[in-house]
């Protein structure tokens, strides 16, 4: 793990901004020789400048040949080409082992040189940082552990947090992102494992958001797990007990909540891969005593709204026409349901509170309606009354087979965790859709939990429509010369933007209306062209850019209701008094940039 001078915090704030210029400004380190070399924020491997070398004893220690930034970067992507060309053939999740290995080995070194070439390369890594490889790594974790990254707080650690949190070497924290591991992606509760989502995802914070990469913290809060084979495992690295549940459990995430608020009452806690009920608790319990979201419920919910919105523009209707939707929902979780929530909002804006939307949702015992058993209470307000569904012909519990059939929805969205529940006869019941693009969301993560595959979308439900996924699938060749556009619908659109415009405008908390104004940005991103010819989102290499947007969409939000605080010389009456030119220049102005700044070495 790195460490962190204990008080370059302060200056390298001084020096954010000069970060993004020609001419970098210095940086001020505590520690001299090797120990410099072994930290990943500082080193430069072999681009140490010789004046440098001598300056912090590092000379003798490296090779003689200064070798330039952009000369290490080469040397990185030809060695990283060289990997891709000689495992050629192999098993798919071999190679992308391989590939993680090398860009982690990079990490752990050499951090700037690392974030450029993420940066550089964000289309081709982030498959590899974040979904769908992450989830192997996850799935792998105790194999591939070498070296620990973030934090871990456990079950046995109750009492000790508040003291723990000061072993973290940052002085600063912007950004943290927790996950308790009990339902990472699709693929259920991997326990301790799931730490590569809290790091993926902070990870896209640094390239997508800027955010200065000595003031994140991935956390992990193992409160043990329900997982029998990993309980089995004996390489496993995590509590060897069964979850906590109930009181038990949320003092120990109360606990972690005050000690971080204790040390950084500025940090924004992201929530990420918590199983259902906490995932709602949690947002309920916090979200109004902390600057925290909850990037699965609020995330996804904004980035499939967007999404939604654009569909209705590319069957060349008006935004209002939202409301006459009709729309299935796959998927009754924290996803789903967050996704409905804010639907519903949408709808009522636009048509007023009395409007009746057409929403059917579909959990693993079918159609959802107040016949219901035990339905949980978040699905409630979207379970079907008997009126509501008898003219269709549906009951309790249809199978989505049926609901498509009867529906002729416009709209098919998964968030069940489930790969290939848009099977051949679903997908071809599409093709009668009351929409002249129907539209298939195949949004749950890894690529082998998708409801569908891209070719399988287009194959079954035909070429006009438009087609979503979580995870990267290429575009599908349709013949003729013609291109089936492949979105990817991730909350890794929004998440970095909320987050960026929450720490900039020093709000407190994180309002309903900032992320509204997120989702707003992102569905207005794209041309009226652009949607025509099925592209939803904007590609992974505009991610820096649509980020600062959505962040100052949600600065602007948190200006107008009244939550900015500032943040540093900025404070909330200048933040006021800033035009919407002058917010979007000022978040872009406060995004990190990988450079090496010289190096200043003080006692
Ligand atoms: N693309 C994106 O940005 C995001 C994708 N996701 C993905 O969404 C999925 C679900 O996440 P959560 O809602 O948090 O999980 P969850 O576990 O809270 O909910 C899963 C839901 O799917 C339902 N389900 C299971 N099998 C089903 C079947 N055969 N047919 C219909 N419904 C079925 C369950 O009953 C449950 O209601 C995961 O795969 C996750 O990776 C989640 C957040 C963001
Ligand atoms: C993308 C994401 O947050 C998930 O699949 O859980
Ligand atoms: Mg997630």
């Amino acid at each position: 793990m790195w460490r962190v001078a204990r008080s370059a915090a302060a200056s390298l704030r001084q020096s954010h901004r000069r970060l993004s210029t020609a001419i970098p400004g210095p940086c001020i380190v505590h520690k001299r020789g090797a120990d410099i070399l072994h930290d990943p924020w500082f080193n430069k491997d072999t681009g140490f400048p010789l004046t440098e070398r001598d300056r912090l004893g590092l000379r003798g220690l490296l090779p003689p040949r200064v070798i330039s930034f952009e000369h290490q970067y080469a040397r990185f992507m030809e060695s990283y080409q060289s990997l891709e060309k000689n495992t050629q053939g192999q098993h798919e999740n071999f190679v992308s082992l391989a590939k993680w290995r090398i860009l982690n080995r990079l990490h752990d070194r050499n951090e700037t040189l690392y974030y450029r070439v993420l940066i550089d390369n964000i289309k081709n890594f982030a498959p590899i940082i974040y979904t769908p490889t992450v989830g192997l790594v996850c799935q792998n974790y105790s194999g591939l552990f070498r070296r620990p990254r973030g934090m871990y707080f456990s079950a046995k650690d109750k009492g000790e947090m508040m003291s723990m949190i000061y072993n973290w070497p940052s002085q600063e924290v912007d950004m943290i992102v927790l996950t308790d591991g009990s339902r990472i992606l699709g693929l259920g509760d991997l326990g301790v494992q799931g730490i590569g989502i809290p790091i993926g995802k902070l990870d896209m914070y640094v390239a997508a958001a800027g955010i200065n990469p000595q003031r994140i913290l991935p956390v992990m809060l193992d409160v043990g797990t329900n997982n029998q084979k990993l309980l089995e495992d004996r390489l496993y690295l995590g509590l060897r007990q069964p979850r906590l549940e109930g009181e038990e459990y949320l003092s120990i995430v109360d606990e972690f909540m005050e000690a971080v608020h204790a040390r950084w009452p500025k940090a924004i806690v992201q929530f990420e891969d918590f199983q259902m009920k906490w995932a709602f608790e949690t947002l309920d319990r916090y979200r109004k005593r902390f600057c925290m979201f909850n990037d699965d419920i609020q995330g996804t919910a904004g980035v499939a709204l967007a999404g939604l919105l654009g569909t209705v523009r590319a069957q060349g209707r008006p935004l209002t026409d939202f409301a006459n939707q009709k729309i299935v929902v796959v998927g009754a979780g924290s996803a789903g349901l967050g996704v409905l929530k804010m639907a519903l909002q949408a709808v009522s804006r636009m048509a007023g509170p009395e409007a009746d939307p057409h929403f059917f949702l579909l959990d693993k015992d079918g159609l959802i309606t107040k016949e219901r058993k035990d339905i949980d209470p978040a699905a409630a307000p979207f379970a079907k009354t008997q009126g509501e569904i008898e003219g269709l012909g549906l009951h309790e519990g249809a199978s989505l087979n049926e609901v498509v059939k009867k529906v002729k929805p416009h709209v098919l969205l998964g968030l069940s965790g489930v790969g290939g529940v848009f099977n051949e006869e679903v997908l071809k019941a599409m093709r009668e859709s009351d929409s002249t693009k129907p539209a298939i969301f195949a949004m749950s993560n890894p690529t082998a939990n998708a409801e569908c595959t891209a070719v399988e979308a287009f194959n079954h439900a035909g070429e006009d429509i438009v087609f979503a996924s979580g995870s990267p699938f290429a575009d599908v060749n349709l013949g003729n010369g013609k291109i089936g556009h492949v979105n990817q619908a991730n909350n890794m659109y929004l998440f970095p933007g909320i987050g960026l415009g929450a720490l900039l405008s020093g709000a407190h908390i994180i309002t309903d209306g900032m992320l509204q104004a997120a989702a707003e940005c992102l569905a207005s991103y794209m041309t009226d062209d652009e949607i025509q010819r099925g592209v939803l989102y904007p590609s992974i290499d505009s991610i820096r850019d649509i980020t600062a947007e959505v962040g100052a969409a949600v600065l602007r939000t948190a200006v107008v209701e009244e939550v900015a605080e500032g943040r540093g010389d900025v404070g909330s009456r200048e933040l006021s008094h800033m035009s919407k030119e002058g917010i979007l220049q000022y978040v872009k102005d406060n995004m990190w940039y990988p450079v090496y700044s010289p190096l200043v070495h003080e006692k």
